[in-house]
């Protein structure tokens, strides 16, 4: 298929075919995403049909560069290709289940801190000023 000739999805569109008979992917670099359908693929794959369909109607770019797949997958992915994948000049959307929740985490454990250091600066105030006051007070 001539590349100019393709169709182009939107992500909108590509997220209603996620099932497992009918599931489609996002693959590619930003702005050069393309839409595949690989729903006759899923059983065939060799890293198994879950992995995929955890992905099904999504973007799978990241995840499918981490497995470090091969020159003839790669090539493989390109027998799929149905169109590509309208880009808006948007961020790609957040997706679900993300690395985000560790991030999150982190904050909440620095909010904590944050709270837990203010109240130890506090108590040291408290006890230089009664120090202070101790020290300074006129001997009776
Ligand atoms: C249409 C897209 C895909 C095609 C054509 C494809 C093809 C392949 C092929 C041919 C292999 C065998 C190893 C290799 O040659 O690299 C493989 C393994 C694997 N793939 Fe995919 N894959 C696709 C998408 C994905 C996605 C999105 C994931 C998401 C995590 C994934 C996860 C894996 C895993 C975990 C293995 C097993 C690696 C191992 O056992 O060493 N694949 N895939």
């Amino acid at each position: 298929m001539i590349h100019g000739e393709l169709h182009e999805y939107t992500t909108a569109e590509v997220a209603r075919h996620a099932s497992t008979d009918d599931c489609w992917i996002i693959l590619g670099e930003d702005g050069k995403q393309k839409v595949y359908d690989i729903t006759a693929f899923l059983e065939s794959h060799p890293g198994g049909p879950e992995v995929l369909l955890d992905l099904a109607g999504q973007d799978a770019q990241e995840e499918f560069k981490e497995v470090g797949h091969s020159k003839a997958a790669q090539d493989m992915v390109e027998q799929l290709v149905i169109g590509r994948l309208r880009t808006d000049g948007r961020r790609k959307p957040v997706k679900k289940g993300r690395v985000i929740l560790p991030l999150a985490a982190d904050d909440a454990a620095d909010r904590k801190l944050g709270l837990r250091d203010t109240r130890l600066i506090g108590l040291m105030g408290l006890t230089m000023a009664v120090l202070f006051a101790y020290l300074l007070a006129p001997d009776v």
